[in-house]
């Protein structure tokens, strides 16, 4: 088979979108850890050839390196201590304005709550697909939760090389209380990363006060935002199966995140995040340590600090020989509150205006995937 013809896979997850004409369209994505077993060297199938187009903005970027990069290192210990917490908030500005990602260690979360995490979601994508299917149910009516989904608009857009699980860790009242996406197997698996979300939750309303500190605003100017009750909170899973043509497939097109802040734990192996760069280069993100997490801005954030912090463009790229796995929980204000964008300390010129934070996402989730950094115009000043 050459690498034109399409593999006929048997597993496929069938996903529903609303095409440019406005018309319901229901797709079959084959299942890429299904298609990563198959070892597809001489018929990679068509569908996932991605050519990502640079974004709008650094279109005339001539040449792309491929560097790797441990991106900044923030101690949560030292922040709390009055003998350098100065020093480190100093080091957090200059982290999440000037890339927009960093790690932090010593924030807490004992390594035994990241070891469940880690075997519960590996336990997971060990079983077979059927089994996958059969105990995780789906939101019919809700984009991109449950497993499987990716931002499909078209028949022939470039597939990621990717399988996902999305479900809603918060609030825990919602209708839905992400029962229906919950796996039931591995039998721990919803308790395990509840006590990660839990664990790292409190971390997160620290740092949102660390960074407003940071930017010599009130220490309370974006934690105020969030509510220990409302605010949503969205984990999602990310399998990324060995990748016959890491040349040819991505495993997420580039993008930002819509969330406040991100926060991503990775397994497996590293080297395989990249963020886009103001030089216009695609740099690749190592972590040094396994219990190291990545903090990332958001759109959201973005708003809220009317631009002082900016959501960084990044991608996931595709690794020949070594599976990877994220798991990504995406912190934001409560769905229906409209967040405020902070007018002081740095930035006196209004930048971006009030957005419902619901909004906001479904913009971001009815225009992605785009090219360029395109969904966070919704909230530009005009
Ligand atoms: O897997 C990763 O490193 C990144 C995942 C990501 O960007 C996302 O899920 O939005
Ligand atoms: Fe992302």
């Amino acid at each position: 088979m050459s690498i034109n013809e399409e593999y006929d896979g048997a597993h496929f997850h069938e996903t529903t979108f609303t095409d440019q004409n406005g018309e319901l369209k229901t797709t079959k994505i084959p299942v890429v850890q299904e298609l990563a077993r198959h070892g597809l060297m001489n018929h990679f199938p068509k569908r996932f050839i991605a050519l990502p187009p640079p974004p709008q903005e650094h279109r005339h970027a001539s040449v792309v390196s491929n560097c790797t990069v441990t991106p900044p290192v923030i101690d949560i210990a030292k922040l709390q201590l009055d003998d350098s917490r100065g020093s480190e908030l100093q080091r957090l500005a200059m982290a999440a304005k000037e890339w927009g990602v960093f790690l932090i260690k010593n924030h807490g979360v004992e390594d035994m709550v990241l070891d469940d995490v880690r075997y519960v979601v590996k336990g997971f994508f060990g079983l077979s697909f059927e089994e996958k299917k059969a105990n995780v149910g789906s939101y019919k009516s809700v984009d991109n939760m449950g497993y499987g989904k990716n931002f499909v608009k078209s028949e022939d857009q470039p597939l990621d090389w990717i399988d996902r699980l999305t479900m809603k860790a918060a609030p825990v009242d919602d209708a839905t209380n992400g029962l229906f996406v919950w796996p039931k197997k591995p039998a721990n698996f919803r308790q395990a990363v509840e006590k990660y979300v839990e664990k790292s939750r409190k971390v997160l309303d620290g740092l949102l006060q660390d960074l407003a500190e940071s930017l010599s605003l009130d220490k309370n100017a974006f934690l105020q935002q969030f509510d220990p009750k409302q605010s949503e909170i969205k984990v999602r899973v990310n399998y990324y199966p060995p990748c016959p043509r890491p040349d040819l497939a991505i495993g997420i097109m580039p993008h930002s995140d819509a969330s406040s802040l991100t926060l991503l734990l990775e397994f497996g192996t590293t080297g395989a995040l990249q963020v886009y760069n103001d030089m216009g280069n695609w740099v690749t993100l190592q972590f040094p340590d396994d219990n190291n997490l990545l903090v990332n801005i958001g759109d959201l954030l973005e708003i809220m600090s009317n631009g002082v912090l900016k959501s960084p463009w990044h991608r996931v790229r595709t690794q020949l020989d070594a599976e990877r796995f994220s798991l990504v929980y995406f912190y934001n204000p409560p769905a229906r509150s409209e967040i405020e964008p902070v007018v002081g300390g740095v930035s006196m010129e209004e930048i971006y205006k009030k957005v419902v934070v619901e909004d906001y996402v479904s913009n971001y989730y009815k225009i992605s995937p785009t090219a360029s950094k395109e969904a966070i115009m919704y909230a530009r000043v005009k």
